[in-house]
């Protein structure tokens, strides 16, 4: 049954159950959104469109606001009180009224029965860590954010950073997302990454749902997660090539060896993770589209054509006007990965996207062999240790 279908079901249930003056539905979810960049403004716009119509659900949608103070001497949760338009992050947009917008994080959660986390994923343990004993038993959470941290013991997802350190069971939805094109209603898809109970990643995929944004779940939060953070420093590469102006069949060669060396990473990282998850939106799709049209893409085509003497800090703040890149960071964190292991030459297309995001290699290196820089045809190598 669609989740439409189950909310008719739903409704028409309680219609009757209220005219028998006996409530079957009981739980009303409330949903808090933590973040409210480019993608948290478009994720509560989604959610607040369904909440409306789902009865399942409180109407309002709380949404923590990093706080900030506009040009206009104005702060920006205030603007976006009032006008239903966060103005700096997601300008043009009518979030929905049911969108409230909070600064105060603690507050933003305590009534909160569903928490979606979306954040650059930097600032994820800071706001792990303030939330702990300030949510409510029951929570269950889920993270958009395309990301993770390194541990001595090896990677932690920032699913996982939330899992352990609220104590909540955290599904994870990625896929071929950018937030400006679901803003305006374009047709998207997306992937819902859960770990053992269906029933809860159903319920995420109710709350996303629309007729232009298409959501289904899979068994695989590692492979889901993994596949959405990847695919970031595949990213950088297709923008140096376009930098470059090296056209679209060695921008489409930088894709193909990204994609194995995410499956490989992703495999060895974790057991678990599922071919099958490559082919869906969170895999070849957002890869895909990041690749074409996203920022990570954007500003590394500047740093190139800058010959790398701009830093991606400098463009990233010229460009992007307080969003964040996330590809350069996770390209640092892989390395720190694969050195740990000894395995840079096993994956030369992620080695050499950080050595040149921190100036070590000339962004030209991304296409060049020699016996100096990391040998892509190495690629088929990580392919055989899985
Ligand atoms: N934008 C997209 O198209 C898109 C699509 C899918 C997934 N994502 C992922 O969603 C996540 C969030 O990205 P976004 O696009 O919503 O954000 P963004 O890059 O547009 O905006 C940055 C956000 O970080 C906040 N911020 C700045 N300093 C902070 C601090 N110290 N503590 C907490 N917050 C701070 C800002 O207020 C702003 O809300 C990322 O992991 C990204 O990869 C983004
Ligand atoms: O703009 P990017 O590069 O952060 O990518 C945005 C989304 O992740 C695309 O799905």
């Amino acid at each position: 049954m669609t989740p439409a279908a189950q909310d008719q079901k739903l409704k028409g249930k309680e219609t009757i159950s209220e005219q028998n003056n006996n409530h079957e539905v009981s739980v009303k979810y409330r949903v808090t959104v933590v973040g409210s960049g480019n993608w948290g403004s478009v994720a509560s716009k989604l959610i607040a469109s369904n909440t409306l119509k789902l009865t399942s659900f409180h109407d309002e949608v709380r949404m923590w606001v990093y706080e900030e103070i506009l040009a206009t001497g104005e702060k920006l949760t205030d603007v976006i009180n009032q006008t239903n338009e966060n103005v700096k992050y997601l300008p043009g947009i009518k979030l929905g009224k049911n969108v409230i917008a909070d600064p105060d994080l603690e507050h933003s959660v305590k009534d909160a029965n569903m928490l979606v986390f979306v954040t650059p994923h930097q600032f994820m343990e800071g706001i792990c860590k303030r939330l702990v004993g300030k949510i409510k038993g029951d929570v269950k959470a889920l993270s958009l954010i395309k990301g993770m941290e390194v541990k001595m013991e090896g990677p932690c997802m920032i699913s996982t950073l939330i899992s352990e350190q609220l104590g909540v069971n955290c599904c994870v939805l990625m896929g071929a997302n950018i937030a400006n094109e679901i803003a305006v209603e374009k047709f998207s898809e997306a992937t819902v990454g859960y770990r053992e109970d269906k029933e809860i990643a159903q319920k995420w995929v109710q709350l996303f749902s629309t007729p232009y944004f298409l959501v289904s779940a899979v068994q695989d939060v590692e492979g889901v997660e993994l596949c959405g953070t990847l695919k970031n420093v595949v990213a950088i590469a297709a923008g140096l090539v376009d930098g470059l102006e090296m056209g679209n069949n060695t921008k489409a060669a930088v894709m193909r060896i990204g994609l194995r060396e995410m499956k490989a990473f992703s495999k060895l990282m974790f057991s678990s993770v599922k071919d099958s998850t490559f082919f869906e939106s969170c895999g070849v799709a957002d890869l895909i589209t990041t690749c074409l049209g996203g920022r990570n893409r954007k500003v590394a085509e500047a740093f190139a054509r800058s010959g790398g003497k701009r830093s991606f800090d400098e463009l990233e703040a010229e460009m992007l006007q307080g969003q964040k890149l996330q590809g350069v960071s996770t390209a640092r964190e892989v390395y720190e990965l694969l050195s740990q292991r000894g395995w840079q030459e096993l994956f030369p297309l992620f080695t050499s996207v950080h050595e040149i995001c921190i100036g070590r290699l000339s962004p030209s290196a991304i296409v060049e062999y020699s016996e100096h820089t990391p040998n892509f045809s190495l690629v088929e190598g990580s392919a055989q240790l899985i």
